[in-house]
Formats: structure tokens, C-alpha cells, sequence
């Protein structure tokens, strides 16, 4: 099943195939997000998620396949030009620099988004993250790993992205701090940015996401309204195992 969508897509995504070494693990994967739009991305441990959108990024080069942003072919762009062209990252693990202080973390990463997009500043993300204003000197390798995610999805909003990709933004997090992070989520949403969120915690990612992919073995298997997989739960149970 497809969503079509008659607007250019913020992010499009043709036929990647991505290899680790002669493993094959993207098999033609194709994705597209909206302006504005939040897509979940599902699937079992393994099954290429985190590798779809670390393809995306030009952090691992897909062999073959097409990346566009807005229409414009950018596929083997560098991941510094991806993030210059509106797409903001919080990787799986947290990707801190543990001996940058909150300050700096926040700062380094602070730039205007694309046609000079200012809305996300320091202040608006301590605002938004009030812990980090406490924690606003300590290094990051000293905080709790919830402050170490706030701190990521901070300086990924830094950049004033028009796309958000959050990589399992709540594992290993206390069920306190997980909802704080989901309601994050929820607001990055209602700002306007568009959202690629892969998440352990799929009942509250179907109730977030507008659309939801899943993935099996490197290829996509299910593409549509997050609404229809709630309704039908066999579809989630087969490829899932919920
Ligand atoms: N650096 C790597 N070198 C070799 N194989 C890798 C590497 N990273 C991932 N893989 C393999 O590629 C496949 C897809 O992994 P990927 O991390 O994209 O899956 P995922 O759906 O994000 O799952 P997870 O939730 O476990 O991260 C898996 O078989 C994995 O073992």
C-alpha cells in the first residue's frame, strides 16, 4: 500500500540499496515525507531502519538509488550539506561530545535554517528543555543519559530544521523522561517541522505519526495512514510481532 502525495515532497528517497561490505541490507527502499508531515518508521531489530536513514544522510552512501530535498537531487551529498539543506539529526546513541558543555553543545550547532529560518534559538530550546538551562555549564559526559537526549534533540532544533530524523530518541530512558522526550516530540510536531521517528514504543509512535512505514529485511512492506495499521492490527502483528 502507497500514500501518494501531489505536493513535492520535503524528503524523497528512490530505490536505495546500501551494502555494509558485500552484505546487502537496503533493497530498493523508497520514502518520501511531506512538508510538515510525520512518518514512523517500524520494524524488527535489524531490519534497516537506522541504515535507511543513515543512507539519507550520506552518512553510509547507498550504491545506488536517488535522495531529493524539495525536487533537488542530492544524492552522494556530504552529511554536513544534508544538514545545511533543513534536516536536523538526533542519532541512535546520542552522538555527544562528552567534553563540550551543554552551552557549547547548543552553540556549536546553532546556525539559521534554510531561507534564514531563525525560530529555534538558545533560548527557545532552554525554554523548551529547562533541565539544560540547570545543566547549562556541565560537560555532557556527566549528565543523565535523559539530559545527554535533550541535549541532542536540542542542538538538532538548533539548526532550525524543516525535517527532524529521531533514531530511537527514548531507549534505554526512565518511563518519566521518555514521556518528557514524547511530548518534545509532539510540540517539534505541532511547530510545523516534519518528523522521521523510529521508536521501540510503536503504540505511541502510531498515535504521533500521520504515516507509518514498515520495514522487513531491508525492503518496505507496509506505506500508509498510521490510522489504517491501528485498525488493522494483523498487519502489525505479521510483520512486527505485536
Ligand atoms: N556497521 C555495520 N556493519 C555491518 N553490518 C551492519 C552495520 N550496521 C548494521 N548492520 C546490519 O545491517 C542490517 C540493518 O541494520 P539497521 O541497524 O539498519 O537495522 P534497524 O532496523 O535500524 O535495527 P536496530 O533497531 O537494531 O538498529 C542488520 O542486519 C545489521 O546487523
Amino acid at each position: 500500500m502507497r500514500t501518494t502525495t501531489t505536493a513535492t515532497p520535503l524528503v524523497e528517497v528512490r530505490g536505495l540499496h546500501t551494502f555494509y561490505g558485500n552484505s546487502h541490507v537496503l533493497h530498493g527502499v523508497d520514502l518520501q515525507i511531506a512538508p510538515g508531515e510525520t512518518l514512523a518508521l517500524l520494524g524488527r531489530n535489524g531490519m534497516g531502519k537506522s541504515t535507511t536513514i543513515r543512507s539519507l544522510l550520506g552518512l553510509t552512501p547507498a550504491r545506488s538509488g536517488e535522495v531529493r530535498i524539495k525536487g533537488k537531487d542530492v544524492t552522494g551529498s556530504a552529511p554536513h550539506q544534508m544538514i545545511r539543506r533543513g534536516i536536523g539529526y538526533v542519532p541512535e546513541g546520542r552522538g555527544m561530545f562528552p567534553n563540550l558543555t551543554v552551552r557549547e553543545s547548543l552553540l556549536m550547532a546553532a546556525r539559521p535554517g534554510v531561507n534564514g529560518r531563525r525560530g529555534w534559538s538558545l533560548d527557545r530550546v532552554l525554554e523548551t528543555f529547562p533541565r539544560l538551562g540547570e545543566r547549562f555549564a556541565h560537560l555532557t559526559g556527566n549528565l543523565s543519559g535523559g539530559e545527554q537526549q535533550m541535549v541532542a534533540i536540542g542542538r538538532a532544533l538548533m539548526t532550525n530544521p524543516e525535517l527532524m530524523i529521531l533514531d530511537e530518541a527514548t531507549e534505554g530512558l526512565a518511563p518519566l523522561i521518555r514521556k518528557e522526550i514524547w511530548e518534545v516530540i509532539r510540540l517539534i510536531k505541532a511547530s510545523g517541522i516534519a518528523t522521521l521517528v523510529v521508536d521501540k514504543n510503536v503504540n505511541v509512535l502510531l498515535d504521533l505519526a500521520d504515516r507509518s512505514m514498515i520495514m522487513v529485511k531491508g525492503r518496505v512492506v507496509y506505506d500508509g495512514p498510521s490510522q489504517d495499521l491501528k485498525s488493522h492490527p494483523q498487519i502489525l502483528r505479521t510483520h512486527i510481532g505485536l
